[in-house]
């Protein structure tokens, strides 16, 4: 059978007036004694896409024929096409803001796309979950207060994932649960087809009253979702393949919008050199450690503190001895039971906290952790850095991450990186 390359090569080389003058094929069938027989194989090495016009020059070359002009511009040509087309594969990214929903940066929300036409809802980008949930058409209307709704049944693209249902508590006593659909979703001109979109039927009365809130992204591993009977990806595991990099970046700043990337590391975002740390994924957090901590201009003290870096988290919590050092400095702080954590007099001057990733140290500063008054005619106020001793884990919450650039990376280990900024 005559391939394509054949007819190809005859007629550039009928175009070029040289008849079929293809070189002679290697390799025969023929089994009868004292004949040789070669199999050809794929060149292992050759990554390059094959280029036909470079195959013709070659034909020319071998039969000793200059080439003629327009030859030597096709393989240009056909090199700069396939070079185009290359940049356009696995070349997916995106970015978009991370915009605080109030004034202490509880929580941060990025605006993102789903269905067909776009419905456009403020999610939060949550490394500490894996659950792609929002408010919806079905959430009962007594439990809606302003937030922006998705509604599948206006979506062209949307499909009903049916007998699956989600339910999931966080760690400060809210959840929400419901059925699930898929749809295409966007993040920054990032698309993912068909991704799982929780769908919420309930809500509980924190996320009812967050209403600049419309519904999270877990950034999580996978492994964390809670669609039953089959579990669902997360964006990230479903935009991977495509990335660039395989990797995100967060950029939370503290009282201003900051960014989330995906699929690439955005050098004018950080300074110095991004220090990496090994990330242990099960069950399924970003669980790294520390490698160790100072109080304002104290001398580190190197510990291995293991964690979950959580952008869904607002503050930081970390062991009570450490969280005791740090109050120690503060005039007139105390660990209150009755408004739950450590507070002082807002007028205190507050030492800045600095942890350590690897060699690499990131001062928090003290403006971070003097977190919010307890009321707005309070002199009280609450700490950015609280014990982790009720929660059975530290958690590198926003507070911490806002100091840093963090790359997430789901390389194969995953580890995760921090920068200055
Ligand atoms: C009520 S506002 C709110 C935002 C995010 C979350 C989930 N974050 C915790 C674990 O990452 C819970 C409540």
């Amino acid at each position: 059978m005559v391939s394509f390359t054949d007819l190809f090569l005859t007629s550039l080389l009928a175009a070029a007036g040289l008849g079929s003058a293809l070189p002679p094929r290697i390799g025969t069938a023929d089994q009868r004694a004292g004949r040789l027989t070669l199999k050809q194989v794929r060149n292992p090495r050759s990554h390059r896409a094959f280029n036909p016009a470079r195959a013709t020059y070659r034909t020319f070359l071998k039969y000793g024929v200059p080439a003629p002009d327009y030859i030597k511009k096709a393989v240009a040509h056909i090199d700069d096409e396939q070079e185009k087309a290359l940049a356009k594969m696995k070349r997916d990214k995106g970015s978009a803001a991370a915009i605080p929903i109030n004034e202490v940066d509880i929580a941060y929300v990025t605006p993102v796309t789903i269905g067909t036409p776009p419905q456009t809802l403020m999610l939060d980008l949550d490394t500490g979950s894996s659950d792609l949930w929002v408010f919806s058409s079905l959430t009962p209307s007594t439990q809606v207060r302003g937030q922006e709704i998705y509604t599948p049944t206006k979506s062209s693209t949307s499909k009903l994932l049916s007998g699956h249902t989600w339910s999931i508590r966080y760690g400060d006593g809210s959840g929400s649960r419901g059925s699930v659909y898929t749809d295409n979703f966007t993040i920054g001109g990032l698309e993912v087809r068909s991704q799982a979109v929780q769908t919420a039927l309930e809500v509980s009365s924190s996320f009812t009253q967050e209403q600049s809130l419309d519904g999270l992204v877990g950034l999580g591993f996978s492994t964390l979702n809670t669609v039953r009977p089959s579990s669902q990806l997360t964006f990230f595991d479903n935009a991977r393949p495509n990335l660039d990099e395989e990797v995100f970046t967060a950029d939370l700043k503290y009282h201003a919008t900051g960014s989330y990337d995906f699929g690439f590391i955005d050098s004018k975002k950080y300074t110095g050199n991004i220090t990496y740390t090994a990330v242990q994924q099960s069950p399924g957090y970003w669980t790294h450690s520390l490698s160790g901590y100072s109080v304002g201009s104290g001398a580190f003290q190197a510990s291995q503190i293991s964690g979950i870096s959580d952008t869904g988290t607002t503050l930081l919590y970390l062991p009570t001895a450490i969280v005791t050092a740090y109050y120690r400095q503060v005039q007139g702080a105390q660990n209150s039971q009755y408004y739950g954590g450590y507070v002082f007099p807002c007028s205190s001057t507050l030492p800045t906290f600095t942890f350590g990733i690897e060699g690499a140290r990131f001062t928090i500063p003290a403006s971070y952790i003097n977190y919010t008054r307890i009321s707005p005619t309070s002199t009280t106020c609450y700490g950015g850095l609280q014990s982790s001793s009720g929660l059975g884990i530290n958690i590198f919450g926003d507070v911490a991450l806002k100091a840093a650039f963090v790359v997430f990376s789901g390389t194969n280990p995953p580890r995760i990186g921090f920068a200055t900024k």
